[in-house]
């Protein structure tokens, strides 16, 4: 249980971000079956980013940590991996279980993926079916579950299309037909997130994708070549400052080096979009666009967010809520069902909290509407993140306003994406004087 630090009198100063954790994963995979050094900079030391590497591992590649956020994968090229021995523990992310999914399908091994007891709820068929046009051989339960088995074979190129928008099923797709000999193209139902076709063509394959982002084409079984990378700051990690300083008094946060690859700045245009301060000052630095931003106290007002707007913000969407719980006016998020198999029900689990805080948010099947106050009365001082990292960071953010002192059960859950969230807030805010 952790007491969350409240009746703040300002935001004021500098973080750097930890590095992103799609990144940080795709850094291990790619590296792992590229020929040579690949070595990873600002890599990022969370629980679920070491769940991939200890697998890597697991599978026969040396990887040297000198310190937590420099990484070295010695590759050992598209046909080196082994089997691992025993199963391969995928703890809480679904990053890692559905991108080895792809991966390990096309190995001449037999591998089991096994996770946490919430990873162990959330559905797999979505990648092992498509995995099926490529000639995979991937089980799960009858529940669509973890445990998965993956009976390692040749693959052959494939022509698919995607049924749910999600970055992880596309980039085990794109995984997938990168084994096979061939031409695959893979089409996705909206843009997601695109740090696989990036970091791939970064490493030399030829993956091409269409202007309209929705098709990916995948020329087989290149000779990738390891790399040296600078991952950039998670902006779904520095979407939780962003937010901070925007609802907080006397707040002016930078933020340095965030990723803004367009597949990801939901948030970012949101919060403009509702009123919101965002300095935003850009640069490229290793094959992605990177800013520097600057947060300032805003009067926000609501926003309508429907099924288009979802895939750039996903993991944002708590703190859209949150934001929205402040606004004036009634903010409506529909499309966003995906939301109900993350780490937790995270429609169900915002409602529940925000709910308890003060806030006004009512559940829809996809989504929420979320009528937005200045001020709360609580129902309870005594909040939760069930496990899940994000809805537990979420509502740190969201007691920095209270007059009230919460405690959150199940605070040590931040570390799946965020071991330090707690001391870089705090080195941020200015105590109420008393
Ligand atoms: O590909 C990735 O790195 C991720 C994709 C998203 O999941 P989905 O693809 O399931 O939407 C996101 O929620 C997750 O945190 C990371
Ligand atoms: C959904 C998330 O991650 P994953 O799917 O990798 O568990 C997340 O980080 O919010």
């Amino acid at each position: 249980m952790k007491q969350l630090q409240g009746h703040v009198a300002g935001l004021q100063g500098t973080l750097a971000v930890p590095g992103d954790k799609s990144i940080s994963h795709r850094g291990l995979m790619i590296g792992a079956i590229s020929a040579g050094i690949t070595r990873l900079h600002n890599f990022l030391p969370s629980a679920d980013c070491l769940a991939t590497l200890a697998a890597v591992q697991a599978l026969g590649v040396a990887v040297d940590r000198p310190t937590p956020t420099e990484v070295t994968i010695t590759g050992v090229g598209k046909a080196g991996l082994h089997q691992a021995v025993g199963s391969l523990d995928m703890m809480n992310s679904g990053t890692s279980t559905r991108l080895f999914m792809g991966l390990l399908a096309g190995q001449t091994f037999d591998s089991t993926l096994t996770g946490d007891a919430s990873l162990s709820k959330r559905p797999m068929r979505r990648v092992a079916d498509p995995l099926l046009a490529f000639g995979a051989d991937v089980n799960v339960t009858s529940a669509g579950t973890l445990p998965a088995t993956i009976h390692g074979q040749p693959l052959h190129a494939a022509n698919v299309q995607m049924n749910v928008a999600s970055a992880q099923v596309k980039s085990a797709l794109i995984l997938a037909a990168l084994q096979a000999p061939g031409v695959s193209t893979i089409v996705e139902t909206l843009p997601t997130r695109d740090h696989t076709e990036r970091m791939l063509r970064a490493f030399g394959a030829n993956v091409q994708t269409t202007a309209d982002q929705r098709t990916i084409t995948v020329v087989g079984q290149p000779e990738l070549v390891g790399q040296t990378l600078t991952v950039p700051g998670d902006m779904s990690s520095a979407a939780f400052f962003m937010t901070a300083a925007s609802l907080t008094k006397n707040a002016q946060v930078h933020l340095k080096n965030v990723g803004i690859n367009e597949t990801r700045t939901g948030l970012l245009k949101v919060l403009q979009e509702m009123g919101g301060r965002v300095m935003v000052d850009k640069h490229m630095a290793g094959g992605e666009p990177v800013a520097d931003l600057t947060i300032e106290t805003a009067d926000l007002h609501s926003i309508t967010l429907g099924e288009k707007d979802i895939p750039a913000l996903i993991d944002e969407l708590p703190l859209v809520a949150l934001l929205a719980a402040r606004a004036q006016g009634v903010t409506t998020i529909t499309g966003a069902a995906e939301l109900r198999v993350k780490e937790t029900d995270r429609i169900a689990t915002i409602a529940t909290e925000l709910t308890k805080m003060g806030a006004e948010v009512r559940e829809l099947p996809d989504g929420l509407v979320i009528t937005g106050h200045a001020d709360w009365h609580p129902q309870s001082l005594t909040l939760d993140s069930h496990g899940d990292h994000r809805i537990g960071m979420m509502l740190a953010v969201a007691a920095l306003q209270q007059p009230e002192t919460f405690t959150l059960d199940n605070a040590d859950a931040v570390a799946v994406s965020y071991p330090n969230f707690f001391e870089d807030l705090a080195q941020l805010i200015t105590p109420e004087a008393v």
